[in-house]
């Protein structure tokens, strides 16, 4: 058993809102100074899964479950290769770690992987903040970099703004990799990672899949390379709108079945012509209700958007690649959380079907992209 020795102990330290508004704390993880969007989670379950999230690359996540750390840190649960949230917020750290998988505590494995974090503030009264002004820039300041109130605030408001950011070549990987297929392989797969979480080419795995990873960077040609039944576009950090579209394009011109997660709902809204806007604070949490408009039924959904796409949802739009319609919708605020082609096998969900963390209720939609290349194949 790892017991924290840290807690309450720890080095002050504050955190300032690019509003100017301030909360003081303790260090938690790394002592030092960071900066990024602050957004807010509300899953009360898989902090190691959205730590190790690469869409929340120059996020720092605020946690509203109030208990953090409970099941400390296991050689199981990562998401991909590093934490990528550049800084963390938490109500109450669990000091003692209980469960058979942990490793290590949840403040070391911070501070080792340099992440600068705070403890012991107001995260409801922050989180409402959030909520009423909107996702801002926020910088976390302990130890060194710890100063007065105005030069905080002013180094807060020089960080640069989450709109317009590039960020999926940053957290992609560099070199094509191949998951191969568990069981019998039935398709290949080229999966563009624009920022890949680790379960999703295992869920494509798992349906006999073997997916061959790419680069943000990968051409069409790398694509059809790999002579793929499929491709698929990941999640992935940043705003949409700065992304290259010329691969989604080619696929769609050669109307290979396509399936997008997240990032790459929006990039497939955006290669069809809708646009994409920032969300007030988004939808970030593993309990979020989802409406598949084609069958009608509810699922309870893992959400990690601070992007959406613009279109009508109350008719089917016309596109450059046939008729196009809003697939899924969330029942708290209307978004648009999926969408689909008419006339071609390709479609796409703004949330996360692979479910880590997260329930399983949309587990089908990995079934219905094999069933568009099982229909593309006859
Ligand atoms: N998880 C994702 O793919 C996030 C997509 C995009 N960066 C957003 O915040 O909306």
């Amino acid at each position: 058993m790892t017991i924290s020795t840290r807690g309450a102990a720890q080095a002050p330290a504050v955190l300032v809102l690019e509003d100017g508004r301030t909360f003081r704390g303790r260090a938690y993880g790394a002592v030092g100074e960071t900066f990024g969007e602050a957004v807010f989670n509300t899953g009360m379950t898989g902090y190691q899964e959205t730590l190790t999230d690469p869409s929340y690359h120059r996020q720092v996540v605020v946690m509203t479950a109030p208990h953090v750390g409970n099941t400390g840190v296991n050689d199981e649960d990562d998401e991909s290769k590093r934490i990528w949230v550049a800084g963390y917020v938490v109500r109450d750290p669990a000091r003692i770690p209980s469960n058979w998988r942990s490793r290590r505590t949840l403040d070391d494995e911070l501070e080792s992987q340099g992440v600068v974090g705070i403890s012991g503030i107001d995260t409801r009264a922050l989180t409402r903040h959030l909520r009423e002004r909107g996702a801002m820039r926020v910088g976390i300041f302990s130890g060194d970099a710890l100063a007065d109130d105005a030069t905080l605030l002013a180094r807060v408001q020089q960080a640069p703004e989450m709109k317009g950011a590039d960020l999926s070549a940053q957290v992609a990987t560099e070199e094509a990799y191949v998951v191969p297929a568990i069981g019998e392989k039935k398709f290949t797969v080229a999966a563009l990672d624009l920022g890949i979480k680790g379960m999703t080419p295992h869920r494509m795995a798992e349906r006999g899949i073997e997916v061959h990873v790419l680069p943000a960077t990968a051409t069409a040609d790398d694509v059809y390379a790999v002579n793929p039944d499929g491709v698929f576009l990941s999640n992935g950090p940043g705003d949409p709108a700065t992304a290259d579209l010329s691969v989604i394009k080619a696929v769609l011109e050669r109307r290979t079945p396509l399936f997008g997660i997240c990032f790459g709902n929006q990039l497939l809204g955006r290669a069809l012509g809708f646009g994409t806007y920032k969300l007030k604070y988004g939808h970030r949490g593993i309990n979020q209700p989802v409406q598949d408009r084609t069958t009608g039924k509810v699922e309870v959904t893992a959400h990690n958007h601070g992007f959406a796409v613009e279109a009508p949802l109350d008719k089917v739009s016309d596109t450059p690649y046939g008729r196009a319609e809003v697939s899924h919708v969330c029942l708290n605020d209307n978004v648009v959380e999926g969408l689909q082609l008419l006339d071609q096998p390709a479609f796409s969900v703004q949330y996360h079907p692979e479910a880590a963390a997260g329930p399983h209720d949309a587990a089908y939609l990995f079934d219905r992209f094999v069933s568009l290349m099982e229909a593309d194949r006859a």
